[in-house]
């Protein structure tokens, strides 16, 4: 073979393993978003890095950021850096529903996150003419989901800009976008008028708040009397015993990688949602069985984890992902094993349900 051949050959093959590597394999999970298009949200390229270690700093001690005020106060912006953070890593790997959902045999993990979000529809019975509210909405995967299940509208709220574009995007991809609105805004202050949801629904998300209280009452003051709310809480079981240093290490690991300011007790829950005035109607941990492991997706995944670090390391390197997508990818990863570990060992479960009502005040029930 002639050396200029034996060089185009090489050259063409070098290609296709770059392509395939980058383009086939990098678009983990769904197709769409690959790691060639890992964006830091709306943070400049350059500042990647210290936006990354400015949120580890803050969310290093979880417990200290809750019980004190001013801490307190910040949490929601650097939520919102953390959403900037990870949203496209998330969307990359996950999908675009950022949330678990127990595994059920023969059926896919997109299968399994449409019934578990179908589910939340069902519960607080949204049907055609129902506006329901989507507090934390993230990309939009639910909302989406519940639009076409119910054929309800939705209106989702997220404290991250850049997911509100992601959002409408995909609203609009799907057709959707005609049932489905996106706000930026903090679910503590919600730019909407009271009584004006027929439903609401949280996924995985009223665990940033600094407190639950705040949340609640929020949703309940946007509520129409008689109006249901069902969440699906963060929360540590009753098997997490604050003693023993290895359930500490994996709840405050749990927390540090996921923008968290302290778990809550699963036993706290119905408590705080009857303190802000609604009728609790049901309460369970969707995690227990017959529900398969939520976390087995999570485990199954340690060759995609490797892969995918490999991934962003050359894409780093080549200038082509921006610098500190490494060490966010990094916390990822280590925040994936508490996570899990947290699942198997039974002390901590990401699918506490709960279902509620504002009450039909006594004037209206007689009218
Ligand atoms: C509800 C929240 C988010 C829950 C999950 C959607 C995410 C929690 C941990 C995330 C991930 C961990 C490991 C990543 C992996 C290293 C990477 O290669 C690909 C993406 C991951 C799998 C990523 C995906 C999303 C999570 C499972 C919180 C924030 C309240
Ligand atoms: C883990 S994601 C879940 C998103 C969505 N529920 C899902 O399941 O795909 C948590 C969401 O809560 C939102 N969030 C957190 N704190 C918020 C706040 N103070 N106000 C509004 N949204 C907030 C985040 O921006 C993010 O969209």
């Amino acid at each position: 073979m002639e050396l200029s051949t034996a060089v185009w050959t090489g050259g063409v093959a070098v290609a296709a393993a770059v392509y395939w590597f980058v383009w086939v394999m990098g678009a983990a999970e769904v197709k769409g978003k690959s790691a060639v298009d890992l964006k830091m949200g709306t943070i400049k390229r350059d500042n990647v890095k210290d936006k990354y270690t400015q949120y580890w700093s803050f969310f290093r001690r979880p417990k200290e950021t809750a019980t004190n005020a001013s801490s307190a106060e910040k949490v929601p912006a650097f939520v919102d850096t953390f959403y900037n953070l990870v949203t496209d890593i998330y969307e990359w790997g996950w999908g675009q529903s950022f949330h678990f959902s127990p595994s059920i045999p023969g059926h896919s993990h997109r299968e399994e996150t449409r019934i578990h979000e179908e589910r939340v529809a069902d519960l607080i019975t949204a049907r055609p003419g129902h506006r329901i509210l989507d507090v934390g909405c993230g990309v939009g995967g639910p909302m989406r989901a519940i639009a076409a299940h119910s054929g309800s509208q939705v209106v989702g709220i997220t404290i991250n800009e850049y997911q509100v574009t992601r959002a409408r995007a995909h609203n609009k991809k799907a057709g959707l976008d005609s049932q489905c609105e996106v706000v930026c805004g903090n679910f503590l202050k919600m730019p909407f008028e009271n009584d004006s949801f027929d439903g609401a629904y949280s996924i995985e998300a009223t665990c940033h708040a600094p407190s639950l209280e705040d949340v609640y009452a929020e949703v309940f003051r946007v509520l129409k009397p008689g109006g249901l709310y069902v969440s699906y809480e963060w929360v540590t079981t009753a098997l997490y015993q604050a003693e023993n240093p290895e359930h500490v290490e994996t709840i405050q690991g749990i927390e540090r990688g996921d923008a968290l300011p302290g778990l809550r007790a699963q036993k706290d829950i119905a408590s705080i949602v009857k303190s802000v005035g609604f009728e609790l109607v049901q309460e369970k941990d969707l995690a227990l069985p017959p529900a398969g492991p939520w976390w087995t997706r999570l485990k199954m995944g340690r060759i995609a984890y490797w892969r995918n670090h490999l991934l962003v390391c050359v894409l780093t390197a080549l200038r082509i992902a921006p610098k500190g997508v490494v060490e966010v990818h990094e916390m990822l990863y280590e925040t994936a094993r508490h996570l899990a570990n947290g699942g198997e060992t039974g002390i901590f479960t990401p699918m506490h349900m709960i279902l509620c009502r504002k009450p039909v005040k006594a004037s209206e029930e007689e009218n």
